[in-house]
């Protein structure tokens, strides 16, 4: 799919000298699901009442799969996926990807470019993809489908996205919000 419109990719801008990147020896491994979030994270979690339940899972090398149904209280224009909800699960998907090098991170930069509407009742197949690291920072991208990419080759893409995640001291950076977290008790008791 042809990146960006018209040649133009906004702010979002891979630097030459990258780091290597290496998988972390606890990353899922390929066809395996990311658990990387808690239950009642807005796009992942399986009990977050109005959430976007994404399902999730490692590709091969530094790739993520994931699938999402969109539903009827997702619409924005008539019969169409609202925009700011594709972000969203666009923020989701990539933010699974900085696990296979391992470390949390944080959405600091996040685009999108619109190429077709997205009928509400369609499931979308995402393909996210690490595009490279430097220092605390990594670059993401992701392409979004109406079918299947790996079952169906001519799979469209509707829609792109790239991402910046910046690597975080995860226990500093919510220190003052844990607490109000629905899933503040599962989250320390996962910390041990
Ligand atoms: C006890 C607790 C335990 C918890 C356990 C964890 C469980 C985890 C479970 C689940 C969590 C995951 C849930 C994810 C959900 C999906 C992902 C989201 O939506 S995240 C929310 C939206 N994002 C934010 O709220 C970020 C708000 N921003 C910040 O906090 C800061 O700005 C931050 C961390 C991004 C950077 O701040 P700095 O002070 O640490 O670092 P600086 O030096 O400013 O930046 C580092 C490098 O990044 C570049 N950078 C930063 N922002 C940039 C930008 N917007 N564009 C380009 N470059 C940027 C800088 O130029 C610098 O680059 P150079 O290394 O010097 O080259």
């Amino acid at each position: 799919m042809k990146i960006g419109y018209m040649g133009v990719t906004s702010t979002f801008v891979v630097p030459d000298d990258l780091d290597a990147l290496t998988r972390h020896p606890k990353a899922s491994q390929p066809g395996e699901p990311i658990n990387l979030h808690h239950t009642q994270c807005h796009g992942c979690g399986d009990d977050a009442p109005e959430g976007l339940h994404i399902k999730i899972f490692a590709g091969d090398g530094f790739t993520v799969r994931a699938r999402m149904l969109v539903e009827p209280r997702m619409e924005g224009g008539p019969g169409q996926i609202h925009g700011g909800i594709l972000a969203t699960a666009f923020d989701e998907v990539m933010s699974h990807l900085p696990l296979l090098v391992g470390g949390h991170c944080v959405t600091a930069h996040l685009q999108v470019d619109f190429a077709a509407g997205i009928p509400v009742g369609s499931t979308l197949y995402f393909e996210g993809r690490l595009l490279g690291r430097q220092r605390r920072k990594l670059y993401t991208e992701v392409v979004a489908y109406l079918a299947d990419p790996l079952v169906d080759a001519g799979a469209e893409a509707v829609a792109s996205g790239r991402a910046l995640f910046v690597k975080i001291d995860s226990a500093r950076h919510y220190a003052e919000t844990l607490a109000n977290s629905k899933a503040a008790e599962q989250i320390s008791r996962r910390r041990g």
